[in-house]
């Protein structure tokens, strides 16, 4: 039996949500993870320190006992945030970075940022004190395809508000381009970006042959399978700037299962048994650690984590539930459409 031993890994990009979704999808990120950056998109959302802080008691508090887990808040972007109160948030330790979703982009995004010029004084705070700003980067505007959103992004939004604040650290959340990947490549300083687990195993056909398959479906959306082969390239490479974001999304069935889906893939539960098949399949196994262990914390600044976990392969097939049952209703697995031998063990 193969097995390999890494620190014990991080989620740089989590959707837990709340209440009872919350506590039905916690476990499978505590249970291997030891520390996730917690997405702000509730309804209505994390806006304020405050807010943050009280979303952190709810997510501690839905925490199985025995399992150690770290919830690295974020906030909001809107308009109308406070420089001072993001500053002060960031001191406290609280705040671990500042999300952008342009509005409209996403999930739960109506309340984002439409003008960017608004935002500038926040984020010329950020700067100043080294706080990271998180990135959904997708233009909305109604004339652009939607596979281009990102490529679109990078040369109007995020390459002019990089020129004019050089300082302030950016994360490109869920790369799906290979644009994305040789743009992050390219900057000399203050930029790295996440990539998903589903990202890696899944091009755009998942969603479309065959019939329309909404667990598939995220954002921002999979792209032609040249980019999927970039972004393995990125994340295996054990270049720093690459790291995991799983973007796990939960969102009950009915509301993927209709004439209107949601935008998420949930992939909490099987996320280590997918990257452990990804990278063997690259030749990388090695450098499974760089990528969901080390280079994030890296880049947040923080220490890697000193617990390790142990993934073994064996010759069965690994059963993963095609769906979790949850208080607010069933959340279909992410099925990467191959058997899993991967597992984590201890
Ligand atoms: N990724 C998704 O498809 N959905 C996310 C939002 C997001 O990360 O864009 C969600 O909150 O459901
Ligand atoms: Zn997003
Ligand atoms: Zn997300």
């Amino acid at each position: 039996m193969q097995s390999i031993t890494i620190r014990r890994p991080d989620d740089w990009h989590l959707h837990l949500r709340d209440g009872a979704m919350l506590e039905g999808v916690i476990a499978d990120t505590s249970r291997t993870f030891a520390r996730a950056i917690i997405m702000p998109n509730l309804v209505p959302p994390v806006v304020t320190t405050a807010d943050a802080k009280a979303y952190r008691e709810r997510i501690l508090k839905a925490l199985p006992d025995g399992h150690r887990f770290q919830p690295l808040m974020t906030l909001y972007l809107t308009e109308h945030t406070s420089p001072d109160d993001v500053a002060e948030g960031a001191k406290s330790g609280l705040i671990t970075a500042v999300k952008l979703y342009p509005a409209g982009a996403t999930t739960n995004s109506h309340g984002g940022v439409r003008d960017m010029e608004k935002a500038i004084p926040v984020l010329e705070r950020m700067a100043e004190i080294g706080l990271p700003l998180c990135v959904h980067g997708e233009v909305t505007t109604p004339e652009v395809d939607i596979f281009d959103r990102e490529a679109v992004f990078i040369d109007t939004v995020l390459d002019p508000l990089r020129r004019r604040l050089p300082e302030l650290k950016v994360t490109m959340e869920h790369v799906t381009t290979s644009d994305g990947i040789d743009y992050i490549k390219a900057a000399k300083s203050n930029l790295a970006g996440s990539i998903t687990t589903h990202h890696l195993i899944i091009n755009r056909n998942a969603i479309l042959v065959g019939g329309i398959r909404p667990h598939y479906y995220c954002l921002p959306v999979a792209k032609r399978e040249n980019h999927r082969l970039a972004l393995r390239a990125a994340a295996v490479s054990g270049d720093k700037r690459f790291f995991l974001g799983t973007d796990s999304a939960p969102h009950v069935d009915p509301l993927k299962e209709c004439a209107c889906g949601c935008a998420g893939i949930y992939t909490s539960i099987n996320t280590m048994s997918c990257l452990a098949h990804v990278f063997e399949e690259e030749g990388a196994l090695d450098r499974l650690e760089a990528f969901a262990s080390l280079n994030g914390p890296a880049w947040y600044g923080l220490s890697p984590n000193e617990e390790r976990i142990t993934l073994s392969k064996q010759a069965e097939p690994v059963d993963f539930p095609a769906k979790i049952e949850t208080g607010a209703g069933p959340v279909t697995v992410f099925d990467p459409m191959f058997p899993l031998h991967w597992q984590v063990v201890a």
